[in-house]
């Protein structure tokens, strides 16, 4: 297969224009050694192609990449489509027309893939190959390092996996490789979190154990000694975290002096994580480090790793990065969405926006501490917790039984933010605002992955919290609206309710008739009424509770006051409703915000209360009050200016009725996908994790 070469000499960006699709060669050799480079140049693997083969694989790639547009669903689709199945017409000699499949331009045979691979692929639904391995497998087999970047679920991992293992059976790493009883290994992967680290290593152990190499993971909260062993028996590929791979270094279990290729992947969590010294002395252990390639990935990589990322590759190291400067950074095939919700009204919006959202799959929600995904997990019917304080068995079992369907909801902290791959997420709810742009885009990638939809819902509290700079530095449009509301809720439950009852078999009808005529006879309602009573029953409504729109309080209504003249500060709102209405009253207020405008304020009060309110509003002729029926725009806290409010800057609310009508489950049924289920779980490490760690 013939190799993608992006020439040294164009050391910046390649600009695929309408790709818009950036394959960067980031070349920081010096321009004296530049010249003794230029004259090897025709020698060097990486180099010998044409440039009609480079335009061919790029083309290739375009074919694919579902970033185009930015946003476009179609494309993805394209992207995941197994066999691009639409084929081409040809004319046969009797004038009749035939379908005749083209083949895919990234198919997996035409890359230089093993028989032994190939077939793993294959078994495993994989035939051609997603964009940010096509364009980034023959730079990897021909040997140079690589920074390389694309949005979440976007297949990174085969990304390394695919062309490591090449290497290593038949490519350049195959001479020099050692073999045998106690071999030191050839590949080292270092991961953020434990349970991340599981899922790579299971992807070496599935392919690599195809071609008769060996894996071991190594993480923290597992016993030593079966890691020990497995090291001392010798393997070909290490995967783990780098506190556990370091203790094995201090402890003389690794010798990483052979190494032929070493991978960062989540680079930029590992680094921010507090893991650079780690990572560096880690690094540091090989014997000749122009003999080592290294690899970095990451669907975000914020300024700062580029600059850590030159101490760790070669100066010749190749870019390719598929986000490039988009705006949008976070996944396209996932709808974001923003509500505000105080945090009290948290236990009873959350369900409703599952089950709005969810389309029948998993969830998972992300708490910003450890403390309240264990609280919230407990409020939640079927809802598990994983977060750093568990014991690592226990986040074994729970990891391991949400992937197989044993339970649908995972209340976890960031400790699953980052690159874990699970089937069938089709909600993520986020329950305020991540403290960094990051965050939002790992977390909210957990889903929509590999081309599938997927929902991404943050809760925000409009006085607390600020979602401009996730929204401006994510590039990600926000859908705002309101909490579903609990009416919605239950006629979409009365639907599928009534489904259920034309599914019951009639042979049931003779023992409930009499019950029901009996009742009809003596309730004095139709039969609409009492239909839809037994409906209410069965889908177990008892009463329908409001929810206001502001902070979505079950029996709670958000109300609209203007006093014809600005409002400058939530304490002249108060001020002017303390005039005409009982203190106690104004004391049961909640939320006060102002609206964008600065015309008005917006808070939410008792059902009960309302009535005193509206009448309240009579008693002073320059102020007005309203039942909103949609909110307003609000001013948003902006914590760089101390808490000030500004405006958000979106155009008011949509009513919440939820993801029925939308999202949608996957595109695409992977075959793969569903043999992962039943992966077990790692964890992040218990110490040296920096601050983040003692809150997840
Ligand atoms: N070529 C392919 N064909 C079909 N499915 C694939 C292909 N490559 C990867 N996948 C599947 O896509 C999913 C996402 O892959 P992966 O976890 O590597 O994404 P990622 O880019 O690393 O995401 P993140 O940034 O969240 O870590 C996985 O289920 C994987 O099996």
């Amino acid at each position: 297969m013939p190799a993608l070469v992006i020439s040294d000499d164009s050391k910046s960006l390649i600009k695929e224009k309408k790709m818009k699709l950036m394959v960067q060669t980031v070349d920081d050799t010096p321009s004296s050694e530049k010249k003794d480079k230029k004259s090897k140049k025709s020698k060097d693997s990486a180099e010998r192609l044409s440039k009609k083969d480079m335009k061919k694989k790029r083309k290739a790639a375009e074919a694919d990449d579902h970033e185009d547009e930015g946003t476009s669903d179609t494309s993805s689709s394209e992207l995941v489509d197994p066999d691009n199945s639409k084929g081409k017409k040809v004319k046969l000699s009797h004038g009749d027309e035939e379908l005749v499949k083209e083949e895919h331009p990234n198919a997996v045979s035409k890359f230089r893939i093993s028989d032994g691979l190939r077939e793993k692929l294959r078994t495993n639904g994989i035939e051609y190959l997603f964009p940010i391995q096509a364009m980034t497998f023959d730079i990897v087999l021909d040997g140079c390092d690589l920074v390389g970047r694309a949005r979440t679920g976007q297949g990174k991992t085969l990304a390394f996996v695919l062309p490591i293992l090449e290497s290593l059976i038949k490519g350049p790493a195959r001479e020099s490789r050692k073999t045998g009883h106690g071999r030191p290994p050839s590949v080292l992967v270092l991961l953020p979190t434990r349970e991340l680290a599981s899922q790579v290593f299971s992807d070496f152990e599935v392919y690599g154990g195809a071609v008769g190499l060996t894996s071991c993971c190594l993480y923290g909260g597992a016993p030593y000694h079966p890691q020990e062993t497995k090291l001392r028996r010798g393997v070909d590929i290490v995967v783990g975290t780098p506190g556990r791979v370091k203790d094995h270094l201090e402890r003389g279990n690794i010798d990483f002096s052979s190494l032929k290729f070493r991978v960062l992947d989540e680079a930029d969590e590992m680094l921010r994580m507090g893991f650079v010294e780690d990572v560096e002395l880690i690094l540091g252990k090989v014997e000749d480090a122009s003999k080592v390639q290294t690899l970095l990935f990451s669907a975000t990589l914020p300024h700062w790793v580029k600059d850590i990322s030159s101490r760790f590759l070669k100066p010749q190291k190749k870019t390719v990065d598929l986000v490039g400067n988009e705006k949008m950074k976070a996944s396209t095939s996932v709808r974001h969405i923003v509500i505000p919700c105080s945090t009290a009204a948290r236990p009873q919006v959350i369900p409703d926006i599952i089950r709005c959202y969810s389309s029948g799959g998993r969830t998972i929600i992300f708490t910003e501490t450890k403390e309240s995904a264990s609280q919230l997990s407990g409020t939640l019917p079927g809802a598990r917790a994983l977060h750093g304080d568990i014991q690592q068995s226990q986040r074994e079992v729970t990891l391991s039984g949400f992937r197989s369907g044993k339970f649908m909801t995972l209340v976890a902290t960031n400790v699953a933010a980052r690159g874990l791959d699970i089937n069938d997420v089709q909600l993520i709810i986020q329950c305020e605002p991540p403290r960094d742009v990051e965050a939002y885009i790992h977390r909210s990638g957990r889903t929509g992955r590999a081309g599938n939809t997927g929902v991404a819902v943050m809760l925000y509290d409009p006085r607390k919290s600020s979602i401009s700079k996730i929204e401006k530095e994510s590039g990600v449009k926000f859908e705002h609206v309101t909490a579903p509301q609990p009416s919605d809720v239950a006629k979409a439950a009365g639907l599928e309710a009534a489904e259920s009852i034309t599914q019951i078999s009639d042979s049931v009808v003779p023992a409930f008739k009499l019950a029901a005529e009996e009742l009809l006879n003596s309730s004095g309602m139709s039969a609409v009424e009492l239909l839809a009573k037994a409906l209410a029953k069965a889908s177990g409504y008892t009463e329908i509770k409001s929810r206001s729109l502001l902070n979505s309080l079950e029996n709670h209504v958000t109300l609209l006051l203007e006093s014809g003249r600005p409002f400058y500060t939530a304490s002249y709102a108060f001020g002017v409703l303390k005039r005409v209405l009982p203190e106690e009253k104004v004391n049961n207020v909640k939320g006060l915000t102002l609206v964008a405008d600065g015309n008005g304020a917006v808070f939410d009060v008792p059902s009960e209360d309302v009535d005193t309110f509206l009448t309240g509003q009579e008693n002073a002729a320059d102020m007005s009050l309203e039942v909103v029926k949609t909110l307003p725009r609000l001013q948003e806290r902006d914590p760089s200016r101390g808490g000030r409010f500004f405006s958000n800057g979106h155009g008011g609310f949509d009513r919440g009725n939820g993801g029925r009508f939308s999202g949608g489950r996957g595109g695409r049924g992977s075959g793969f996908n569903g043999q992962r289920n039943d992966r077990f779980s790692g964890g992040g490490r218990g110490r040296g994790m920096g601050r983040s760690n003692n809150r997840w």
